[in-house]
Parts: C-alpha cells; structure tokens; sequence
C-alpha cells in the first residue's frame, strides 16, 4: 500500500470538501460511477486525481480516485470498482443521490497534457477502471487543440464491462458544442480478453502484433509523433512500459514532459 491510497488518518472537517452526490449509475456487479456537486474554489487539470471517501465511524476513509469529468464541467464524476471486501467500496458502493461524499483538496496526477511533448497523435491507452482519466481528457477541448488524432483504447475482461461506449462511439462525437471538435480526431478501441469481442486481446499483444495500428489504419507506434498516456494494473503499465522504452519512448513528468506519461489504476495488495 502506498501513501495514496492508505486510509487517511483523522483530520480536521475542514480538511475535506463535503460534496452532495447528484447521480448514480451501476454497470455491472463490480463497476459504477457517481457524480457530485462541485465546490468552485475546486480546481484541477483534466486527468488528475483526488482522494475521494466517505466518513466511518466519525474517521474520513479515503482513496485515490481518478476524476472522470472534464476540468470545465460543474459536477465531479468517478468511476469505480466494487471491491466485496474492500474498506472504502464495500460501503461506496451503496451511496445514493442526496448522499455526502469526502472529496480531497489537492487533485494531482501526471496524466496531463503538459507532461507530454508536442505530437500528432495522442493515444490514452486504458485498462478497466483505468478508463478515468480518458473519460476527463477525451471531453476537455485542448486535447484536440493539442493533437491530429485522439485515440482511446479501453481493455477489459468482459463486454459488460465496455461502459461508457455509448459516449465514445455517438454521444461525444454528436454532442452540440464539442462534436464538431471531437468527431474528426476522436478514435474508440475497445478490446476484450474473455469473451468473443471484434478485436480482442490484452492491449500489450495488440501494439506488439501491431494489430491495433493494422484495425485502426494507422502507422506503428513512432516516438517523433505519437504520445501515449497509460492507465491500467500494476502489470499492464510494467509490461507497455518496456514495450515502449523498447522504441526510443522516454516517460515524461511536469518537470521534464517526453513521449509518454503513465498513472496507476490501482495498487496491488
Ligand atoms: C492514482 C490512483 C488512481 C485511482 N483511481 C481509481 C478510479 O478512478 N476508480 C477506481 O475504482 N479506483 C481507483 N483507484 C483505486 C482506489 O484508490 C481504491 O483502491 C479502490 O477504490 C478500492 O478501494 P477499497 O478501499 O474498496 O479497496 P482497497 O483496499 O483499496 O483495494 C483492495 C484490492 O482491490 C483491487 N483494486 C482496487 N482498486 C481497483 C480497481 N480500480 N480496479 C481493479 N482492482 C482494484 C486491488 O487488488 C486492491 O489491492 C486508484 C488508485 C490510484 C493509486
């Protein structure tokens, strides 16, 4: 367990913004996502995350949480996991509108723009609820100020788990005010590792079979043009990690942006 996602010791009320959820959606068995009212003075850069919890036994129990609506929008949306025995989702899980959440002051993350160097083509590469950040970024207007082409993979088990398809596939590319951006760079690949899908397969074996560059009709991977940010398990980062690094990839940070950024999804217990 690293310090993000350790249960936070008490602190004070005022350490916390109380936030009043306003919208629940349930996928499947083991994903949902909320959304919150949003405090004004709450700012933060599309990609970020919080610490996001609720209060136990008069203690706040916080996790690191990936922000999922865009920097511009006046609601906050998350996209979780539903661990059975897990200490903050077992009961997050059950939220209702209406509800209060604990939201963290101090968003922060390296799944930004200003990580990267200037490129054409943008890929955010995605693993279950790894999702997130794409969910923020693929709706903010300077990803497509920044870059040609925006391509959004999503990897996961199952079908079922493929949420919010709809918004990559119509909703986002139709919408009223960020179509006309969107629809020309924005590109949707979902895969699936378990069942019979279109394309399937972990997404390490696709860019290495160049797979998805051959379904996409792209140009393999070339580290002069095009940037990736990563999101996904402790083994999948690891194992894109010495995919690119095999390229010429350097990772990039705030300090020293480069040709990729990387966040994990989670943390391994
Ligand atoms: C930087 C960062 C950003 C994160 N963003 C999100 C997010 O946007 N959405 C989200 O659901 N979680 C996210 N997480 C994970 C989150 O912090 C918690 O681990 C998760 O909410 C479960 O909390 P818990 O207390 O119920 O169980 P924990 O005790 O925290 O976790 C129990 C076990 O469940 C598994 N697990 C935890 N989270 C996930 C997950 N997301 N996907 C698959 N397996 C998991 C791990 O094996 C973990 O050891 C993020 C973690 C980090 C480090």
């Amino acid at each position: 367990m690293t310090d993000v996602t350790a249960a936070a010791p008490a602190k004070k009320a005022g350490a916390f913004l109380h936030e009043t959820v306003t919208w629940v959606q349930h996928w499947t068995d083991s994903l949902f996502s909320f959304r919150t009212t949003r405090d004004p003075a709450f700012r933060f850069q599309s990609g970020q995350f919080v610490m996001v919890g609720l209060e136990v036994d008069g203690k706040p129990l916080l996790r690191a949480y990936s922000i999922a609506s865009p920097s511009w929008h006046d609601e906050l949306e998350f996209y979780s996991i539903k661990v059975e025995s897990g200490p903050l989702t077992s009961r997050l899980q059950k939220i209702q509108v209406g509800d209060q959440v604990l939201i963290g002051k101090k968003p922060t993350g390296t799944l930004v723009l200003d990580g990267l160097k200037p490129g054409k083509r943008l890929y955010m590469l995605g693993t279950g609820t790894g999702l997130a950040p794409w969910l923020s970024l693929a709706r903010d207007p300077e990803v497509y100020d920044r870059f040609d082409e925006v391509i959004v993979t999503h990897t996961v088990r199952n079908v079922a788990d493929l949420n919010y398809r709809e918004l990559f596939e119509t909703e986002l590319p139709q919408d009223e005010i960020l179509g006309e951006i969107v629809a020309p760079k924005l590109r949707y690949y979902p895969t699936v590792t378990r069942e019979p899908f279109k394309h399937q397969g972990r997404i390490t074996d696709l860019i290495a079979s160049g797979k998805i560059f051959e379904d996409l009709g792209l140009p393999p991977l070339d580290p002069a043009v095009d940037r990736l940010m990563l999101c996904g398990g402790p083994s999948v980062l690891a194992d894109l990690k010495v995919l690119l690094e095999a390229r010429g990839y350097v990772e990039g940070s705030l300090a020293s942006p480069g040709d990729y950024v990387l966040e994990r999804a989670f943390v391994e217990t």
